[in-house]
């Protein structure tokens, strides 16, 4: 199978976290795992001495059936034989039970530390700054949390008790056969070395082929995810086809490398089992000599097979153990890295409250630079008075949304300072700020619920009065009326049953709601006709009341009503004044932007 030459040509969903999984195994990564088993510890113990009553039991078997064959048949009292079988079945019944209580305990806290995991990789996740998320696409955050988190879960449901269901009884069978006979015991186990040297080499092929496994997989997924989310985009631009060639080179990758990985695990098994029959032979051709010699009984021939049956069973899943465990552990690497990742905007840790605000905002000097050596801010200096409305203006990328990304503190800055009410922003906890600053964002966000819900995610206590108070405020009670279900119709997940202004007017009344101090505002820049134009405007006359609001204007009316229009032009302020004032330089910044938007009016009507 050849994979298609665009797939191969192109980098796209390659991280470069991806190539983390290629750490060797790591015991401090194992014992870091197992402090999620730590607050399980009670529940443990029982199931703990299941596994050890499971495992005697099974291993008293073959004893009694030995000592069956010597004493009673060869001793010449066959109604012993009852009751070695009344002790078999007992021990039959003993070993369903134990391994019953120990399934059923164990998926319970196997559960519970995956679910614990998955809370804590969410709420971590959620702390994070937007740097973070700069650095990554949501496909991969996704996959971790997704994949990367079920992994794991067959680690702590099956990995961690087999692994010691399978040691305590190849410790027991061990100590079995050196006591019954050492002299045997010591030749079969010949074979360990071989095994050993034999699967080793493999294991490290193995844990390779798993890891191509894992890569291709999580790009797989990384590519759905920005497929799904990007569709539209797709089919707009019918690149349906390339898209698919792209994901089937993919997919075809993930097969073949599924496929190498799979035939390298399974090569493992008849590996065990000829080094197995191996130990047979050596089994009976130095057993049967030591039975001629007197050093042996029949029975404990017998019982020694048995033994050797049940010793390479947990040797041969031992090995698929470790393949397993190493899945596990490229999972938990990639997980706690993501754990390790601390917040670049953090708190101090004597960090006040800050009070309720007027709304006086200072922007003292500010720099500020996403990567080293690209400024996206170049000392601007900037003095809102409460209740002031500042329009932003500028080209794209003259840094108007990395100055709200300031005032939110979702950065900080590299020179300079913020300032609420004379507060330094790092002085305050984030809380305190971010719930007095609302928010309304060009692309407005709108979850799946009610058309309620969404207006009440501004403020989570408000009545039905209130939300409609507010939706009638905003002017957008008229169509939320006209919907099928008025207020409690379901929108869709990112409300793509809503026209542009709708949403708008959605987000004003869920701002309004929440009733910040200061309000900040991302125009939307798709064209809407006059009469929601006219609609928009009012409302936003409302919303601004009183408050201290930014505006990243893109619309002449918008402009126009601003207390003040701040004009920006890579990372600089270059001008700031009312639009009567900004109009007078002749030579000005916003005199062209505005002079060009009349012009683009005039032509395109
Ligand atoms: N997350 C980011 N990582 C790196 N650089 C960024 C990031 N966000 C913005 N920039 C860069 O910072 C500069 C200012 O961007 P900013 O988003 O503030 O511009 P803007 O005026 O809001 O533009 P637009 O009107 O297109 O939204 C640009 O050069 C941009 O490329």
């Amino acid at each position: 199978m050849q994979a298609p030459a665009k797939e191969q040509n192109r980098s796209r969903f390659y991280y470069a976290d991806d190539d983390l999984i290629e750490k060797p195994f790591n015991w401090a990564q194992i014992a870091r795992l197992g402090r999620y088993l730590k607050p399980y510890r009670k529940q443990l113990i029982p199931v703990l001495f299941a596994v050890l009553l499971a495992t005697a039991a099974r291993l008293l078997i073959p004893f009694i059936l030995g000592w069956a064959i010597d004493n009673a048949m060869d001793g010449g009292r066959p109604d012993w034989l009852f009751y070695c079988a009344g002790a078999i079945l007992a021990l039959f019944v003993l070993q369903w039970w134990a391994n019953r209580y120990r399934i059923r305990y164990m998926n319970t806290i196997g559960q519970n530390v995956i679910y614990d995991l998955r809370a804590e990789l969410f709420k971590h996740i959620q702390q994070l700054s937007f740097r973070f998320f700069d650095k990554r696409p949501a496909g991969s955050i996704l996959v971790r949390i997704t994949n990367d988190v079920n992994a794991m879960q067959e680690l702590f449901t099956n990995g961690v008790i087999n692994l010691i269901i399978d040691m305590v009884q190849l410790v027991g069978i061990v100590a079995l056969l050196l006591v019954l006979n050492f002299k045997l015991g010591l030749a079969v186990m010949i074979t360990v070395p071989i095994m050993f040297v034999a699967s080793t080499t493999l294991r490290k092929r193995i844990r390779q082929g798993w890891q191509a496994v894992r890569i291709n997989q999580s790009r797989i997924n990384s590519h759905l995810a920005e497929s799904i989310q990007g569709i539209r985009v797709t089919q707009a631009f019918t690149q349906e086809r390339e898209n698919m060639e792209f994901f089937d080179g993919m997919n075809k990758r993930n097969l073949r490398s599924w496929n190498k990985a799979s035939a390298l695990n399974q090569s493992l098994g008849p590996v065990i089992e000829l080094t197995s029959a191996f130990g047979t032979c050596i089994l009976f051709w130095y057993g049967s000599h030591l039975i001629q010699s007197g050093e042996l009984t029949v029975g404990m021939l017998f019982a020694f097979a048995n033994y050797i049956g049940n010793f390479w069973e947990p040797i041969n899943r031992l090995g698929q153990l470790y393949s397993q465990l190493l899945i596990a552990m490229a999972s938990s690497e990639r997980i706690f890295e993501f754990f390790d990742e601390t917040p670049t905007v953090s708190e101090k840790p004597d960090a006040k409250e800050l009070p309720p605000v007027r709304g006086d905002i200072r922007f003292e000097n500010l720099v500020f630079e996403y990567e080293k050596g690209r400024p996206a801010l170049r000392g601007i200096h900037l003095d809102v008075k409460a209740g002031q409305s500042i329009a932003l203006v500028g080209h794209t990328g003259s840094g108007k949304s990395t100055i709200i990304n300031l005032l939110c503190r979702f950065y900080d800055p590299v020179q300079g300072r913020v300032t609420v009410d004379g507060y330094d922003l790092r002085d305050v906890t984030l809380q305190s700020l971010r719930s007095q600053i609302g928010i309304v964002l060009q692309d407005t966000f709108i979850f799946s619920g009610t058309i309620r819900d969404n207006i009440r995610y501004g403020r989570l206590d408000a009545s039905d009065e209130e939300v409609e108070a507010a939706a009638k405020a905003v002017h957008a009670h008229d169509f939320i009326m006209a919907l099928p279900n008025g207020y409690d119709t379901e929108v869709e997940e990112r409300g793509s049953l809503l026209s542009m202004g709708q949403r708008q007017l959605l987000s004003f009344a869920r701002a309004l709601l929440a009733d910040p101090r200061i309000l900040i505002l991302d125009e939307a820049t798709a064209s809407i006709d006059t009469e929601t134009e006219v609609r928009i405007q009012e409302a936003l006359k409302t919303l601004l009341l009183g408050r201290t609001s930014f505006i990243i204007a893109h619309r002449l009316s918008t402009i126009r009503n601003a207390d003040r229009i701040v004009v920006l032009d890579h990372g600089r302020l270059m001008e700031a004044g009312t639009h009567d004032e900004l109009m007078l330089r002749d030579n000005g910044i916003y005199h062209g932007l505005i002079e060009a938007q009349y012009r683009f009016l005039q032509d395109a009507g």
